[in-house]
């Protein structure tokens, strides 16, 4: 029985590991080590909209190729009657840009009910934003909220045998027991990895009880003053947000008074809202998605292989799926585990 340890149990994290467990469990024994469990990880702070956004310099292949796993994998469980339980809403988008090169990302279909927006409807939006729009579609996504959906997969991974312990790790020399590693730090990959390209970027939303909103809007803009997006959640939505290369995760004034103020110019209607909650979040930014394994030679001298999956920006669940697969082919891949053996 091979002895993995998973670090990190956030949405990159504990999706890996039950994909692990899922696909070798019968020959695999897969432990999670976190120091930050939800609701208090990165993952619980985000609207959990499908939408990859915010992700450098990644292919095109590799993000459509991991977000469509996702998108199947969350569509299966809503037909399956599992929305509510795994914190799942269907969500219309309206996507609105305002990017001098705009074009249609090729990740648009993986999703169904696309559509490009007609001139008509960009200039009828261009008059309420105050904004000329180069550009827009309409699809059909989903929120998958963290803060339902972790919970409900930890109860799925302890169920078939995964094992899971609330421990800080300072190093990976503190897991020489175990035959590989599966690194899913998120921001911390920075230190544990000693990986500096991985970066903060400054996520900052409001919280608001706004039951009657029904669709996703998300703007893009070069500019930051100019962007924000309106995201429903089950039990409140999501207005946001900034985009800032920072360690900062205080609240700022002038950034909430600037999304609203964008939100209530596509949405008049906001100013009814009652705000729930402003909070910051740091998205572990990297110019790509650190999915790679390596063999790292322990303070020992054991060689150990250490499979990372982390840097997955502003799109860390909605690339979660996909990239736990590949994570767990890797996995199997440096052991050696063959099919014949499962
Ligand atoms: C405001 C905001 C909105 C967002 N909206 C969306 C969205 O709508 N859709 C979307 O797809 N993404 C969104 N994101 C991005 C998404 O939240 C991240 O990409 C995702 O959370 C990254 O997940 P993760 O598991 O890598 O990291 P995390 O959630 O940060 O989890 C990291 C885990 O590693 C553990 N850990 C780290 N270091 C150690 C250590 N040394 N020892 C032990 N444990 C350790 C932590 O305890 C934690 O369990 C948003 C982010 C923000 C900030």
């Amino acid at each position: 029985m091979s002895k993995i340890a998973v670090i990190g149990c956030g949405a990159v994290g504990l999706t890996s590991a039950l994909e692990l467990q899922n696909k070798f469990g019968s020959c695999m024994r897969v432990t999670i080590f976190a120091d930050k469990f939800s609701p208090n990880t990165t993952s619980d702070i985000a609207a959990g909209l499908w939408e990859p956004y915010l992700l450098a310099d990644n292919s095109e292949f590799d993000v459509f190729r991991w977000s469509s796993r996702t998108y199947r994998f969350i569509l299966k469980l809503w037909q399956e009657g599992e929305a509510k339980a795994a914190g799942i809403c269907l969500q219309p988008v309206v996507n609105l840009s305002a990017l001098k090169n705009y074009s249609c990302p090729k990740w648009v279909a993986a999703t169904i009910g696309y559509n490009e927006l007609s001139d008509g409807c960009l200039q009828s939006f261009s008059e309420l934003y105050g904004q000329s729009f180069t550009g827009g579609f309409m699809f059909i996504s989903f929120t998958w909220e963290a803060a339902v959906f972790l919970p409900y997969l930890q109860q799925k991974f302890l169920k078939i045998g995964g094992i899971i312990k609330e421990r800080h790790i300072g190093s990976l020399n503190e897991l020489e027991e175990f035959d590989a590693i599966l690194n899913c730090t998120g921001l911390e990959a920075r230190r544990l990895s000693n990986d500096e390209t991985v970066v903060p970027i400054r996520g900052q939303i409001i919280r608001a009880e706004a039951p009657w909103l029904y669709f996703t809007y998300v703007i893009q803009s070069e500019l930051e003053d100019q962007t924000c997006y309106v995201i429903p959640n089950a039990k409140s939505a999501v207005f946001g947000g900034t985009q800032q290369k920072s360690f900062r995760t205080t609240v700022s004034s002038s950034d909430s008074q600037r999304i609203l103020r964008n939100v209530h110019k596509l949405l008049p209607q906001i100013a009814q809202a009652r705000i729930l909650q402003e909070i910051v979040g740091l998205r572990p930014s990297r110019p790509k998605v650190r999915l790679e394994a390596e063999f790292f030679k322990l303070a020992t001298g054991k060689i150990v292989p250490v499979v990372h999956n982390y840097g997955h920006g502003g799109a860390g669940i909605t690339l979660s799926i996909g990239c736990a697969q590949d994570a767990a082919l890797l996995i199997g891949k440096v052991l050696k585990i063959t099919s014949s053996k499962l």
